[in-house]
């Protein structure tokens, strides 16, 4: 496929890599200052002849993006984090052409990290004696918090967990957590690609479900096996439904 990498950093440079190890081509590299990109901003001229769009960038712009693929009928892979606010905005000008699919983690093992989420909150529902909190460690450069897989595990547990009805992700200096407070908490330090921790504890014992990645590469690949799996596939994709036929979960 003909591709365009839109966001050449961390994760732009990599995709390439897995991109080009696949078959495909990249014929644009679109950020507005990183080194060795092709083109500042996203338009008509930048996705000339592009079948297939891969978006790992900021918030910022992103709509301004999606009017440009949607309009080119393009098929999109969005990994960028940190923009629940512009969901309806942005699935709505999909309703115009095109096809998205999106999602806060595209490796392998936090998709199973998801699954095995669901399966612990399903069995803990009666036995009240465990709670259940979320912990996420990032390298110093990520710009959002909590992590968007840290939101997503939050959203499996508050969808299977009929006594966790809150999100919390503030640090509680004053005031102890309520019961059905789900807290969710972050550290950003050093160079960690992404861990995340769903902690079950109780007074007796506890039970740690950690996904460590120990490099980027697992969320790369993933995108581009995303890209493959959207052709022909119109409309918007959570990364779930590509996940459910790529694993058989
Ligand atoms: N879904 C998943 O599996 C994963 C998601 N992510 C997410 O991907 C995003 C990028 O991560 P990472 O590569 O580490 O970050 P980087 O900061 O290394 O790279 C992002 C690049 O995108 C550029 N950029 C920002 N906005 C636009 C835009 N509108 N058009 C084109 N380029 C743009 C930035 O430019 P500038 O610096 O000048 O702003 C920067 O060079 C984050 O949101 C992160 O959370 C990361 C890993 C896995
Ligand atoms: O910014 C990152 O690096 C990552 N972002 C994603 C997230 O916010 O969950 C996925 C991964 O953890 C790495």
């Amino acid at each position: 496929m003909r591709i365009a990498i839109v966001g050449y950093g961390r994760m732009g440079r990599l995709i390439e890599e897995i991109a080009l190890d696949r078959g495909h081509q990249v014929v644009s590299r679109i950020d507005p200052q990183a080194p060795g990109a092709d083109f500042p901003i996203v338009n008509p001229q930048a996705l000339e002849d592009v079948e297939g769009v891969i978006e790992f960038g900021l918030p910022e712009g992103m709509i301004e993006n999606a009017q440009v693929y949607t309009e080119q009928n393009l098929l999109v892979v969005l990994g960028t984090t940190g923009w629940d606010g512009l969901k309806e905005k942005l699935f709505s000008l999909y309703e115009a052409g095109g096809a998205l699919l999106y999602g806060s983690n595209f490796s392998v093992g936090a998709n199973l990290l998801f699954a095995l989420t669901k399966q612990a909150a399903h069995l803990i529902e009666n036995i009240h004696e465990y709670d259940i909190m979320v912990h996420e460690y990032h390298h110093r450069h990520k710009k959002d918090s909590p992590s968007g897989t840290a939101l997503s595990i939050a959203q499996v547990i508050l969808e299977n967990l009929s006594r966790k009805t809150e999100l919390q992700t503030e640090a509680l200096t004053h005031r102890a957590i309520r019961d059905e407070e789900l807290h969710v908490s972050s550290t950003r330090g050093g160079a960690v690609p992404g861990t995340h921790t769903i902690t079950l504890d109780s007074e007796a014992d506890t039970i740690a479900l950690t996904h460590t990645a120990r490099s980027r590469k697992g969320f790369a690949l993933g995108a581009v096996l995303g890209l493959e799996w959207l052709k022909n596939k119109p409309g918007v994709f959570h990364a779930d439904q590509f996940f459910k036929d790529y694993l058989g979960l």
